[in-house]
């Protein structure tokens, strides 16, 4: 029998009801929250984190559900400026749902494909941050990402280019010769204030987020993606964290039990 994804989590969520002796990670509702590029980032837009160590924003963005035709007028009225990064409206880590484009002129945004988001494209040096969280854990590493378009650029260059998933690619950037202001890593304060308020927004415990700092500015934040369960392999210690995750979820179990 062949279980839609709707029905597959109701089984999960089902068996959470009838056997709580059972510890569930993160619950599929949640999860599910995650493979959509619009409520993604909705928390973080809500949380409107700003402290004196910097700012955590989401890039302007704009949902195209349908009608290609009309995105070049639905840019304008919303106020996007180019470039422009469409990305499927879906992340269901299917290869097509990370085909990502940019696009550089407003006319040729009609030869995209909705269901999209559309977001500002935000330069940023060339380098993105991965963080990565696992349960109370943050580790954080850089990563190699798109390099900057310059004003120049934007008016010589006509089209959407496509480009392939990104992450699969992206070096570590951990021990490459950075300008400094681009290569600092975000503020620890500030990450662990954003990854405890996205815990618990989104109700989950093993998810990363990628960040990026505005190329020119020391504290604007840019979340621009969050991925549940992503390849932990690449997180540096993550035997030791782990290990640790998982004994003290056991720990809390047992004074549960032994209350
Ligand atoms: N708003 C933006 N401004 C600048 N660069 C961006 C923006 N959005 C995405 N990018 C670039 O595109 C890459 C892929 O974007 P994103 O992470 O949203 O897509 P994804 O399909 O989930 O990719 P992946 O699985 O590779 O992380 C980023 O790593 C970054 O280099
Ligand atoms: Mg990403």
């Amino acid at each position: 029998m062949q279980l839609t994804g709707k029905e597959w989590r109701q089984i999960l969520e089902d068996y959470r009801r009838t056997h709580p002796e059972v510890t569930v990670l993160d619950p599929p509702d949640a999860i599910q929250h995650l493979h959509n590029r619009q409520s993604m980032l909705q928390c973080v837009a809500d949380m409107n984190l700003s402290n004196s160590y910097g700012k955590v924003d989401v890039p302007r963005q704009l949902v195209i559900k349908k009608d290609a035709a009309s995105i070049p007028d639905a840019v304008t009225k919303a106020g996007l400026m180019l470039p422009i990064v469409a990305k499927p409206l879906v992340a269901d880590g299917s290869a097509k749902s990370h085909e990502l484009s940019l696009a550089y002129d407003q006319p040729s945004l009609q030869k995209l494909e909705p269901p999209l988001v559309l977001q500002e494209f935000v330069n940023h040096g060339g380098v993105l941050f991965k963080v990565y969280i696992v349960g109370e854990a943050i580790k954080v590493v850089r990563r190699f990402s798109l390099p900057d378009v310059c004003k120049r650029e934007l008016s010589r260059i006509e089209g959407v280019f496509r480009f392939p998933r990104v992450s699969c690619a992206a070096a570590s950037a951990d021990d490459a010769d950075l300008d400094p202001g681009v290569a600092e890593l975000p503020p620890q304060p500030l990450l662990e204030k954003l990854a405890r308020e996205l815990r618990r927004r989104l109700g989950l415990r093993l998810f990363n987020l990628d960040i990026i700092r505005e190329h020119g500015s020391r504290d604007q934040f840019y979340v621009i993606d969050i991925n549940y369960f992503p390849g932990y392999g690449k997180m540096p210690e993550y035997e030791h964290i782990f290990t640790d995750f998982l004994l003290s979820l056991g720990q809390s179990r047992y004074k549960e039990r032994s209350s």
